[in-house]
């Protein structure tokens, strides 16, 4: 039976901004995402049996439905139910690099992963939008995730407007294992707290294009400065996530005062933290840094960096 395995990197958000409410309950939101140097292998295999089965070797993620791989299998396999008849069921086996619950999208872009090589399975030739449109349903990290790189995205978070790239900019990422943020809690909580700042119509095309601030950043990233951009970072569920979290709170500021450091910043809706830095040897002494700081096994540490695509193909057999 055919196989494919797929690399699938993770993201960090460069920028997020929340400028209203929108009718379906998310929220309006502009964000540049990343893709960077950190990524989990997939591998999507046809099996006779018309079932869909995941295995994973990480303890945190689960194997059933409620894995976002699961998930994306199951819409591929209503959207297109001959080629599903044709082809059989599909194996999923995950191999995760990518911290969970981590605000790095990992079940997002294993879930994009998943598209890309059910379609390359049953010969669909979707095309990239195609691919993004399916992405979309399942979740609005989704889209980005399948092309990657450098982009602005709009909307509730999925709709793309690629970025100049941005190439080997170095990372340092820290993530403490056992702590866990809920995305809809973050939402939920930035809008009962600041809700009354932004937009409630957010049809207003002339209202949301004054309420923008991400001008500045994408100025920066059109230079590709590490240094402009680090100044520029900024994520609003930082102002819910750090005073409720302040092992988050610890790492920014610990961060923040290392030299090498650029900018810093929290992922998403966290609790990963990340700083930009000017070297890869300013990155790896950053870290250990951070390590003989806080000398707790739960704590995470990595050195990645930026790079220029999503989802990619590693062998087909
Ligand atoms: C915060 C961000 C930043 O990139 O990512 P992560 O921290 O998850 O990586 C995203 O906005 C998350 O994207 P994703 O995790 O795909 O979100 P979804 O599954 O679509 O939504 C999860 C929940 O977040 C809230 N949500 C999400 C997106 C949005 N524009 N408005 C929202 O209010 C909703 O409560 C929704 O039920
Ligand atoms: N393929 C997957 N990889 C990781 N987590 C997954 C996956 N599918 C479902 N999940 C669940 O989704 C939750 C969010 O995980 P993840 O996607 O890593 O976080 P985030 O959206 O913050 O980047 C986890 O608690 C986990 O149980």
């Amino acid at each position: 039976m055919r196989s494919y395995t797929l690399i699938a990197p993770a993201k960090i958000n460069l920028y997020l901004e929340i400028i209203g409410d929108r009718p379906d309950g998310y929220h309006e939101l502009v964000m540049i995402l990343q893709s960077i140097d950190l990524a989990d292998k997939i591998s999507v295999r046809a099996i006779s049996e018309q079932i869909i089965r995941v295995h994973c070797n990480h303890p945190q993620v689960p194997t059933d439905k409620t894995n976002l791989v699961y998930r994306a299998a199951e819409l591929m396999t209503k959207q297109f139910p001959e080629a599903a008849a044709k082809h059989g069921g599909v194996e999923i086996t995950l191999e995760k690099n990518i911290p969970v619950a981590a605000g790095l999208a990992g079940g997002s872009t294993n879930a994009a992963a998943v598209l890309v090589g059910i379609d390359l399975l049953w010969n669909l030739g979707l095309t990239q939008t195609e691919i993004e449109e399916l992405g979309a349903i399942l979740g609005s990290d989704i889209p980005f995730c399948v092309a990657g790189g450098t982009a602005i995205a709009t909307g509730r978070g999925e709709q793309l407007a690629p970025l100049p790239s941005l190439d080997h900019i170095y990372i340092v990422l820290a993530k403490y294992r056992s702590l866990e943020v809920s995305t809809p809690w973050a939402y939920k909580t930035y809008r009962q707290e600041f809700g009354h700042t932004y937009l409630k119509n957010t049809e207003d095309l002339a209202a949301r294009a004054a309420a923008v601030h991400s001008g500045e950043i994408v100025k920066a990233i059109v230079h590709k400065d590490a240094t402009e951009i680090a100044q520029k970072l900024h994520n609003d569920l930082e102002r819910v996530v750090l005073p409720a979290y302040s092992q988050v709170m610890q790492l920014r500021e610990l961060f923040a005062t290392q030299p090498g450091v650029l900018g810093t910043m929290m992922s998403g809706s966290g609790p990963s933290v990340f700083a930009i830095v000017e070297s890869e040897a300013q990155a790896q002494a950053v870290k250990q840094y951070i390590r003989k700081a806080i000398p707790d096994e739960d704590l995470e540490l990595f050195v990645t960096r930026t790079i220029t695509h999503g989802i990619q193909i590693a062998s087909s057999i």
